[in-house]
């Protein structure tokens, strides 16, 4: 059954500022989010574009207004919540941040562990089902320099989905990639936000890939976030 409109929303902003070590970078953010919707947040560098996603995963404490993420009140997030919240959310950076050392299927477990999976007939489950997911079924025992860029950022993009997210943060994504690699997974974030009914959230420079995947925009421009037609979220 459809969930309520008010229970879609994942991102709920109100009048909120960005700030990085008391310097306000955003101002009066207002913004919602539902489940299932794709959005790119674009803006110039040192707009504030990684300093409003980093709010939004807990990194990062909000200034005054009003913000909640899966229902986290970010203002009271705290050393016991953030780890709770995390668990709702997928992160995917530009460097694929994997563990070099270790194997596709050992990178994925190592979430799980560290998420408190104990069970192996789940957590192999689980793996195997992600990894279809992404398209990576057969490469479970590669290690990350085995692999190209692309497949390196599924493999991200297959942890990110471990925890079955409500929402995906992606911060430049494909900044590594070239455009064929780029395009493939952006059709396969777009296909998981359908499918799994999560939120995704990328932040980009790539103009070619919004022209490619159009959906909505979101803009950090002179210390506001605009939305598509201009007028401050
Ligand atoms: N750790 C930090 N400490 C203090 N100020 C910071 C820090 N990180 C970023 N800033 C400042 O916050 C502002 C916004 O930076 P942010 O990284 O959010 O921009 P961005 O839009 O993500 O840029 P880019 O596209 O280059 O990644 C900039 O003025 C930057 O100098």
């Amino acid at each position: 059954m459809p969930l309520p409109m008010n229970e879609r929303i994942i991102v709920n902003l109100k009048n909120l500022a960005i700030e990085q070590m008391d310097h306000q970078v955003l101002g009066g953010v207002s913004l919602n989010i539902t489940r299932g919707e794709f959005v790119y947040l674009i803006g110039r560098t040192g707009s504030g574009k990684s300093s409003l996603l980093k709010t939004l995963y807990g990194a990062l404490p909000p200034g005054a207004g009003k913000g909640q993420v899966a229902g986290f009140d970010l203002a009271k997030l705290n050393r016991k919540t953030i780890p709770l919240l995390r668990r709702k959310l997928g992160i995917v950076f530009q460097d694929f941040n994997l563990l070099s050392d270790r194997t596709v299927e050992d990178n994925l477990r190592f979430v799980l562990e560290a998420t408190n999976w104990k069970d192996e007939q789940k957590m192999r489950s689980r793996m195997s089902d992600v990894l279809e997911q992404v398209g990576l079924k057969g490469k479970e025992q590669k290690r990350p320099h085995q692999l190209s860029g692309g497949e390196q950022q599924r493999v991200v993009i297959a942890r990110a989905l471990l925890n079955k997210p409500e929402l995906l943060i992606a911060d430049e994504p494909t900044g590594n990639l070239d455009p064929e690699t780029s395009d493939d997974i952006l059709l396969l974030l777009r296909r998981l936000a359908q499918d799994n009914d999560t939120a995704v959230l990328l932040a980009t420079h790539d103009y070619r890939i919004i022209e490619n995947f159009p959906a909505r925009i979101i803009r950090c421009i002179n210390g506001r976030v605009m939305d598509d037609e201009g007028f401050k979220v």
